[in-house]
């Protein structure tokens, strides 16, 4: 049988001589079809190959008859619909690793580029202008380099950036003093480094969590004179407050690698004298795309021929009978497992999941995955999957065990998920009532009855009348309609906790106000 792969975005030819040199595959390589053209010529293929440049959208895979597997040779998948690819059994692999380096190199070319103005000096000079006054720049010698997003990419143009005698200082939720102190660089919360830092780089995915993550509120707590780099995802920085921000002068400069929008050919912040970019040439190098061609064609390769792929990015299929089991407990874990990491508000150090009842029988590896994936969802986004969530905590040091138990405390199937952070234990138990679906029985040791789903507001306040009212008054005063509200104590005026459903999200004046009543020990916001 010959497999057919279509390559739409340019790849290193040297890195595809393995697809070209595998005798049941046939490739395509066609660099300029419209979005339509793709749709129609996707059917009669069995794996795509992209960069950042193709979108493959809901609409595309759902054209994509005989797609099997999405190669994105790169890291970033975020121009891939994987719940589209996920939902039609097509596996998504990347290649996380071959460009961390000139990703890095090239966030430093653009950090230097932009404290000696040389992208404009240059222009200058081409236009025939010899001014030196005009562009005296900054030594980076001792300034603070802030680094948000700590992972591959980040970690590298730390040390880089170390090289220039900066000094750095990071936020990453997976960031512990120790890693830092490790590496030589300083570590602390987003709120802090983007205070103290004279030039401030992002190294996050792009996903829910990070979108505009740099944006006006952000700029304000900045120092007067910040230079900002963007060489990872754009939507990460809100460009229209960065273009306020550089006009009032808040912002010195900025060198942005990715816009909200690619391709363009005219950008307002393109036209601000203070602006370096690139056209997203961050992974743009001979080694880079050699390295990441090679390793997504050997993916493709491998699951095209049965053999397990090395870089999974979505979920692959299970066998039919385990999933015939396990399948109606998926959405239940994930869900325990964000809750839980959305009450302890701190990153995770152990995860220990217990099942019981019905399950103490069943393979629940699928479901600690999922459990997991709930978890590390949290900081890692949509790219956390049961493929690849086990191998994230693994290199984050994060340890995750799994045990039966014969004590099912009554209920004819419980999932209970404890995690372990630096300053707590906490617990949370879920089932799945027959008929009615999952549902939550308990938190720590209080017993609740709710359904995991929605925006919840988890209370911990001491036990004693008018509590329950005077938080009623404030969620009423912020037009928040509650839906259902459970009570529970440890014991008469002791400790209590209110589980409550509502409406919408709870904002942030809202938390603090409640925060504010003295009864109240602690309020989370968990949106499932
Ligand atoms: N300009 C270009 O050509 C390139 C851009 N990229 C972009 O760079 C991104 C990062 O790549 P890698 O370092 O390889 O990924 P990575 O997964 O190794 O690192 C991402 C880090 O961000 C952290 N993070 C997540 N949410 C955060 C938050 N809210 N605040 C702070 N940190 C947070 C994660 O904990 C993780 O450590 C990719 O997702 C991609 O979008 C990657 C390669 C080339
Ligand atoms: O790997 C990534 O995430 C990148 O942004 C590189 O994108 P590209 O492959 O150069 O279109």
């Amino acid at each position: 049988m010959t497999f057919h792969v279509l390559i739409t975005d340019p790849l290193s030819e040297e890195g595809i001589q393995p697809l070209r040199e595998a005798k049941n595959i046939h490739v395509v390589v066609d660099t300029e079809l419209t979005p339509e053209q793709l749709e129609e010529k996707i059917v009669g293929f069995d794996a795509l190959l992209v960069r950042s440049q193709t979108q493959v959208t809901r609409s595309l895979i759902s054209k994509a008859k005989n797609l099997k597997i999405i190669g994105r040779a790169g890291v970033g998948v975020d121009n891939i619909d994987l719940e589209a690819a996920t939902e039609h059994g097509i596996i998504v692999v990347n290649a996380p690793n071959g460009n961390t380096n000139s990703a890095a190199e090239h966030t430093m070319a653009m950090i230097m580029a932009l404290s000696r103005n040389i992208p404009q000096a240059y222009l200058a000079l081409k236009n025939h202008e010899w001014n030196r006054k005009k562009y005296v720049g900054v030594e980076l010698k001792d300034k603070t380099l802030g680094v948000i997003g700590l992972g591959r990419i980040g970690s590298e143009v730390a040390y880089r950036a170390k090289g220039q005698r900066m000094n750095v200082i990071a936020y990453d939720p997976f960031l512990t003093k120790e890693k830092a102190e490790k590496m030589g660089i300083g570590c602390g919360t987003f709120e802090e480094v983007i205070q103290q830092a004279d030039f401030i780089t992002v190294h996050t995915p792009l996903m829910k969590e990070t979108r505009h993550l740099i944006n006006a509120d952000a700029f304000a707590k900045m120092k007067d004179g910040v230079y900002i780099v963007n060489c990872a995802r754009g939507g990460i920085i809100d460009e229209d407050a960065l273009y306020d921000a550089i006009v009032s002068g808040k912002v010195a400069g900025a060198a942005l690698d990715v816009f909200e929008e690619e391709p363009f050919h005219e950008h307002r912040l393109l036209e601000l004298p203070q602006v370096v970019a690139t056209p997203h040439l961050g992974a743009s190098t001979v080694e880079a795309q050699e390295i990441v061609a090679i390793d997504v064609s050997r993916d493709v390769i491998r699951y095209l021929n049965g053999e397990p792929v090395k870089n999974p990015v979505n979920l692959p299929s299970l066998p039919k009978d385990v999933l015939a089991t396990i399948e109606p407990y998926f959405h239940l874990a994930e869900k325990l497992g964000a809750f839980l990491i959305d009450l302890v508000k701190e990153v995770a150090e152990e995860i220990h999941i217990y099942y019981s009842g019905e399950l103490y029988d069943v393979e629940v590896s699928p479901l600690t995955r999922n459990t997991v994936k709930g978890i590390l969802k949290r900081h890692l986004g949509s790219h956390v999957n049961d493929v690849n969530a086990l191998y994230l905590a693994e290199r984050r040091d994060i340890t995750v065990r799994e045990s039966k138990t014969s004590s099912n405390k009554g209920f004819t199937n419980l999932i209970t998920v404890e995690i372990k952070t630096k300053s707590q234990t906490r617990r949370v138990s879920g089932t799945l009532l027959n008929g009615l679906g999952p549902r939550i029985v308990k938190v720590d040791d209080y017993s609740v009855d709710v359904t995991p789903k929605g925006h919840m507001v988890f209370i911990q306040h001491i036990d004693m009348p008018g509590v329950i009212g005077r938080m009623g008054s404030i969620l009423a005063k912020h037009d928040i309609n509650i839906a259902t509200m459970q009570v529970d104590r440890s014991d008469v005026g002791g400790s209590a906790m209110m589980m409550l459903t509502i409406d919408r999200h709870l904002d942030d004046a809202a938390l603090e106000e409640l925060k504010k009543l003295q009864e109240i020990n602690d309020v989370v916001a968990i949106d499932l």
